[in-house]
């Protein structure tokens, strides 16, 4: 056979891509792409700043990863390049940082590492709050202020006292009409969990079933508004907020002046806003939309959690139920011409965290369990962290999480345990006592500020739920809750469920 004749036999064989690379700007652009991929993947090392994450699918790969499995991506890369790297998401490079020494170190200098601006351009990212409105004078040196104060332990008592009553009705009620039913655990749980928190800090008049179905739509898709992706792909989220915060604002618009008295603390602190810095409705509205998702976002899964994974363990709720009835019983010997309901509820939440120390216990550990939380920070000056230079403009994340599966802070980590945090743990890591061991409320001048009342409505819906209603796996199903990971931040939502039946208690 001719080589002419094997030419006319093999070129037609091949795919047609390889035929049209005879057309010279088709291979101009491959050779550029090839070049591109090339020098991201081989970037020449500089090893005065943090290492590079090379991935072999730059920009989309280490994302994909981060959302398959975030402990499995921060283990690893951890191992190999240390507990600072630089990596590039979505055609973003950002510093992570997985030890808690060196984040202790970004959380102690708020002036190396500013978080204003990130919180700047959440609002604005997410919650469609323009950073003008964020940046003034009254929203910076009062409002903001006041909320912190105002949930501040030594100032939480008409907040807690607000949510125990609510709470108490919720539950009750919740238990009567389920009675005797399997349901799914979250249709026993986040109802009454997300009515009790939102009445107590926005009023009883707030139309909470209204808020209910743009809260879950926008919640949903938290972590897409929050990695900023285009617009026109959110338009479900943005939508639902806009109709969450216009639920918000008709309770506003409706509300007379009287009932402003009758309004939850939340809502009567933006309203002085109203007043003193002429902010219309909507602003007020959007505010405090901002602000009842970060009352509602991690606390009821929270709840959910607490319950969903405490019935896997073979002793069920057990001993939660019997240091509830215990703390109950010790109250009705020494209250005994008082019946029993809010006011037990009522003492359990004034009295120090001791009251239900296995309860408080539990809730501490479904948080290190069920939580991610990243603290993000800008660099704001030329600074040294772990012996790299990071420079001005950076972002760095605090990657909490890399703290609580670890072995060493948490011996066997991977296990859920309601004792855990019985005695205050006090781990040695690298010869040194790890202070930040739990971080789930984040940390340094970002810290969740409402951390102490998420502390003690938690406590509190728990004692109330066991008090008035028996929860059982129901044999019958197998079906069990996941952790999705795709949620990038504060408590893990289920996919899945469990089902359970639901009894009222006979006392
Ligand atoms: C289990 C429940 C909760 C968890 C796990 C949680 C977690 C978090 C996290 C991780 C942050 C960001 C921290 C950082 O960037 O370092 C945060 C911020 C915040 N949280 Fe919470 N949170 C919870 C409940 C609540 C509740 C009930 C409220 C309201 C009363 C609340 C109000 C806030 C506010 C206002 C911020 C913003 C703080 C700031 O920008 O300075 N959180 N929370």
């Amino acid at each position: 056979m001719s080589v002419n004749a094997l030419n006319i036999k093999f070129i037609p064989m091949l795919p047609t891509s390889v035929g049209t690379l005879q057309q010279p700007s088709l291979v101009i652009g491959l050779l550029i792409v090839g070049l591109c991929w090339l020098s991201r993947v081989y970037r020449p090392v500089d090893t005065s700043r943090p290492p590079l994450l090379r991935h072999w699918i730059p920009w989309l790969g280490p994302a994909f990863e981060v959302g398959k499995d975030p402990d499995g991506f921060f283990t690893s890369t951890s191992k190999r390049l240390g507990p600072i790297f630089r990596v590039e998401l979505l055609g973003q490079e950002r510093i992570f940082v997985t030890s808690p020494s060196m984040i202790s170190t970004v959380y102690r200098d708020s002036q190396s590492y500013d978080f204003n601006e990130i919180r700047l351009d959440i609002g604005e990212q997410v919650f469609s709050i323009s950073a003008t409105f964020g940046r003034q004078p009254y929203m910076v040196d009062h409002f903001m202020p006041a909320m912190h104060r105002m949930i501040l332990p030594s100032n939480l008592k008409p907040i807690i006292t607000a949510y125990i009553d609510n709470a108490y009705d919720c539950i009750r009620s919740s238990a009567a009409e389920l009675h005797g039913s399997s349901v799914p655990l979250m249709s026993l749980i986040i109802p009454p969990a997300y009515h009790a928190a939102a009445h107590a800090a926005f009023g009883p008049g707030f139309p909470v079933g209204d808020s209910f179905p743009f809260f879950r739509t926008f919640d949903h898709s938290f972590h897409l508004l929050a990695a900023n992706l285009p617009r026109w792909l959110l338009s479900e989220p943005l939508d639902a907020w806009e109709k969450l915060v216009d639920v918000v604002e008709s309770y506003i618009d409706h509300m007379a002046e009287d009932d402003a008295e009758e309004a939850g603390a939340l809502v009567r602190l933006t309203l002085q806003g109203r007043e003193a810095a002429e902010w219309t409705n909507r602003e007020v509205a959007s505010l405090l939309s901002s602000l009842l998702w970060a009352l509602q976002a991690n606390a009821v899964f929270a709840a959910y959690w607490l319950f969903a994974l405490q019935l896997q363990q073979s002793e069920g709720l057990a001993p939660l139920i019997a240091e509830v009835d215990n703390a109950r019983r010790l109250w009705q010997d020494t209250h005994p011409s008082t019946s029993l309901g809010r006011e037990f509820f009522k003492f359990l939440g004034s009295s120090s965290s001791n009251a239900l120390p296995l309860v408080t216990s539990a809730i501490r550990e479904t948080l290190r369990y069920t939580s991610q939380s990243y603290s993000i920070r800008r660099v704001m000056k030329p600074v040294q962290l772990g012996g790299y230079d990071l420079r001005v403009g950076e972002e760095v994340v605090c990657a909490t999480r890399q703290a609580h599966i670890d072995d060493e802070i948490h011996p066997n980590a991977a296990a859920f345990d309601i004792r855990r945090y019985l005695e205050a743990p006090k781990p040695i890591k690298d010869g040194r006592l790890v202070a930040n061991h739990s971080m789930a409320f984040g940390g340094g001048v970002s810290m969740c500020a409402g951390r102490h009342f998420a502390m003690a409505e938690l406590k509190m819906f728990v004692a109330v739920m066991l008090t008035y209603a028996t929860v059982e796996a129901d044999p019958s199903s197998s079906s069990r809750p996941e952790i999705q990971w795709e949620r990038k931040q504060g408590i893990m939502q289920p996919k899945g469920d469990l089902k359970v039946i639901v009894r009222k208690r006979q006392l």
